[in-house]
């Protein structure tokens, strides 16, 4: 056994390597060698292209310090090779003389007791001065290692600092230890900001099919991130499947993993899984080196399955009221008619969904053609409905444009928000309703056209007319017939509305069904919803979404149901504040807390409330002494 005169723990270290060498049956007297092809160099050093990425400047610098002296530094891989080293004439040729050199493997089992060998088997820094190595033709080196990790923590290799045996100097080791760590500090925040950036691309792609089963996989097949609706598919809650690997139900994992590009590929599930025919796609996000890193499944809907579905259906309308069932019979009488429509209605009521049942019920074969007339600026108003000859004016497209009542010829204009429309352009649209010609800007040839007009607006337009603001010769032009459809509170089916767009939501995201909990319901059913039906979806939507996404539920709680108006108070405008609190307190049965919650207040507001309200005071007195 060699002198020892390193610190009890290195003694100790080198002991036992010394054990194991001989274990290996390594013969001391002999040259061992274990050489690596260039190919399999290359493959090797191809391992650590991430850390020479991160720690070249690192290296350059620890190998600055050590120029022109009679030392070199190297890397070994996990497995002992020699991959690379830096060092200089004359000692790197002597280092070459016992191979010391690239390519060469310097695991105990090869080499004996070495700091390279040691610290990889003892996964700690190690020092090896001169007799400590097991071979005697290495008894002329002093050599000091440091492992190396990964980001992940698994031992990558080893840093090691060579020499000439009588130029052993203890602080060296503490050299390479301090170097190793900065490397690994390196490689760390590279790969932090490498992981970072893959998210950002994998929630993108995730976001873009929020609605589909989706399953992410790490690059060695194992399951990161996966939604309900997926986890629903795998018949799996879905905390277990995460940290699972894809083949315990895909087939072609394997296959995935090793072959899948950026473009889309199949992938079925294992027969265990029943009645789950649907096929699967799997979409890899690659890093620049396109090296895979993530590959995102999901189940194939469209040809691209990661493109959002559309977000309503427009074209149903849902109903359960007698008012409304009254509004489409007369919708269904007039429509084969020429009248000219007028539908009034709030906002959100569903005035564009009545005048295209009018125009599809209407039997006419041109198309329904709509114009926001609040959305068009007052010098835009002409040109956009009569369309423009070439030239016709600064800005006008080259080859001119047709209006959009020569788009409509033989279908349906639909004015949407008439009562916006200034009064200039009321003459020009009344002149055009009158003659049933348009002559485009700059062309003096008039063209017949055979349109029906379908206005909507949610201003009381008599009123208007009224105060001088809308040209009373073009409301009675426009309001032939007359809609009026009911705003959503003065409706009886709010609550089948409720479940239409439930299963709506609950479809695209897909699952069974959402419902809504008892102080939801109670919440929803007092609301006076001023955005009408589509503020009522919208409500729902956003409620569904958080309910599923945060919550992992799918039952909504009165939470969740946020409505946009009167955020402050939460409920209801000034005059039926006093009206809501009572049906709160009613409903709740006189328990405060619960009534509060239902309102979207706090309980102290809610006491200031009661304060306030003296019929609200008469009625909790009542239900106490119930
Ligand atoms: N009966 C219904 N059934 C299902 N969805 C409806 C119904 N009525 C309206 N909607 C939906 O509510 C939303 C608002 O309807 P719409 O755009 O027709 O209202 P509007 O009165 O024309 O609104 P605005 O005054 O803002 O133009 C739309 O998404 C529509 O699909």
């Amino acid at each position: 056994m060699p002198v020892l005169h390193e610190s009890t723990e290195n003694n100790a270290i080198i002991h036992t390597s010394w054990e194991r060498s001989k274990t290996f049956g390594v013969d001391p007297d002999k040259i061992n060698n274990e050489l690596l092809t260039e190919g399999e160099l290359r493959d090797r050093t191809n391992q650590f292209h991430d850390f020479f990425r991160t720690s070249t400047k690192i290296l350059d610098r620890l190998y600055s310090q050590l120029k022109r002296t009679s030392f070199m530094i190297l890397i070994s891989d996990v497995d002992g090779y020699i991959i690379r080293s830096w060092g200089d004439f004359p000692f790197i040729e002597k280092a070459k003389k016992v191979w010391l050199d690239v390519g060469a493997n310097w695991h105990e089992r090869i080499k004996g007791t070495n700091a390279i060998g040691t610290a990889l088997v003892e996964k700690k820094p190690v020092s090896v001065i001169g007799k400590q190595h097991y071979c005697r033709e290495n008894h002329f080196l002093t050599c000091y290692a440091s492992p190396l990790y990964s980001p992940k923590g698994e031992l990558l290799g080893v840093l090691d600092i060579s020499g000439d045996a009588r130029n052993h100097q203890v602080h060296t080791l503490g050299m390479v230890i301090a170097a190793a760590q900065a490397c690994q500090a390196h490689l760390l925040l590279e790969s932090t900001q490498q992981e970072l950036t893959f998210a950002l691309q994998e929630t993108e792609t995730v976001f873009k099919g929020i609605n589909q089963p989706l399953i992410s996989v790490d690059e060695s097949g194992i399951i990161t991130r996966i939604n309900q609706a997926a986890a629903n598919l795998l018949e799996q809650p879905l905390e277990r499947c995460i940290g699972q690997p894809l083949d315990r139900w895909f087939k072609e994992s394997e296959e995935i993993l090793s072959t899948c590009g950026p473009a889309l590929k199949k992938i079925t599930l294992k027969p265990n899984l029943k009645g789950k025919k649907r096929t699967w796609v799997a979409q890899t996000i690659q890093d620049k080196r396109r090296k895979k890193f993530r590959v995102v499944i999901s189940t194939e809907r469209s040809r691209d399955p990661f493109k959002p579905k559309k977000a309503e259906n427009t074209d149903q309308l849902v109903y359960d009221c007698p008012k409304v069932k009254q509004v489409l019979e007369i919708v269904s009488a007039v429509a084969k008619t020429e009248a000219s429509i007028l539908i009034q209605g709030e906002t959100g009521s569903g005035k564009e969904g009545i005048a295209r049942r009018i125009h599809q019920e209407s039997g006419r074969e041109g198309p329904l053609i709509t114009v926001n007339c609040a959305a068009i600026p007052e010098q835009l108003i002409e040109s956009e409905l009569f369309g423009y000859e070439q030239g016709a004016f600064t800005g006008a497209r080259k080859d001119g444009q047709i209006g959009k009542f020569e788009a409509a010829h033989g279908g349906t204009l639909f004015l949407d928000e008439i009562g916006e429309l200034p009064l200039s352009s009321q003459a020009v649209l009344l002149r055009v309703l009158e003659e049933k010609v348009v002559t485009r800007i700059g062309s003096l040839e008039s063209k017949p056209v055979d349109v029906r007009i379908v206005a909507a607006t949610n201003r009381p337009l008599a009123q208007e007319v009224q105060k001088k603001r809308f040209r009373a010769d073009l409301y009675y032009r426009l309001c032939e017939f007359e809609i009026s459809l009911p705003p959503l509170r003065e409706r009886s089916d709010l609550l089948t509305l409720v479940d239409f767009f439930l299963k709506q939501v609950a479809q695209e995201i897909g699952i069974n069904q959402f419902t809504l909990d008892h102080l939801a319901k109670d919440k929803i059913q007092l609301y006076h919803w001023p955005g009408n039906i589509r503020e009522l979806r919208q409500v729902l939507r956003q409620a569904a979404y958080k309910t599923y996404f945060v919550h992992r539920s799918t039952v909504i709680s009165a939470e969740e149901l946020i409505f946009p108006q009167d955020r402050s108070t939460n409920l209801l405008l000034q005059s039926k504040e006093e009206e809501a609190v009572k049906q709160a307190i009613q409903s709740a049965k006189g328990n405060l807390s619960k009534a509060a919650r239902m309102l979207g207040i706090s309980r102290t507001t809610l006491y200031k409330k009661i304060a306030q309200y003296p019929q609200v005071k008469e009625v909790l007195e009542k239900i106490k002494n119930m």
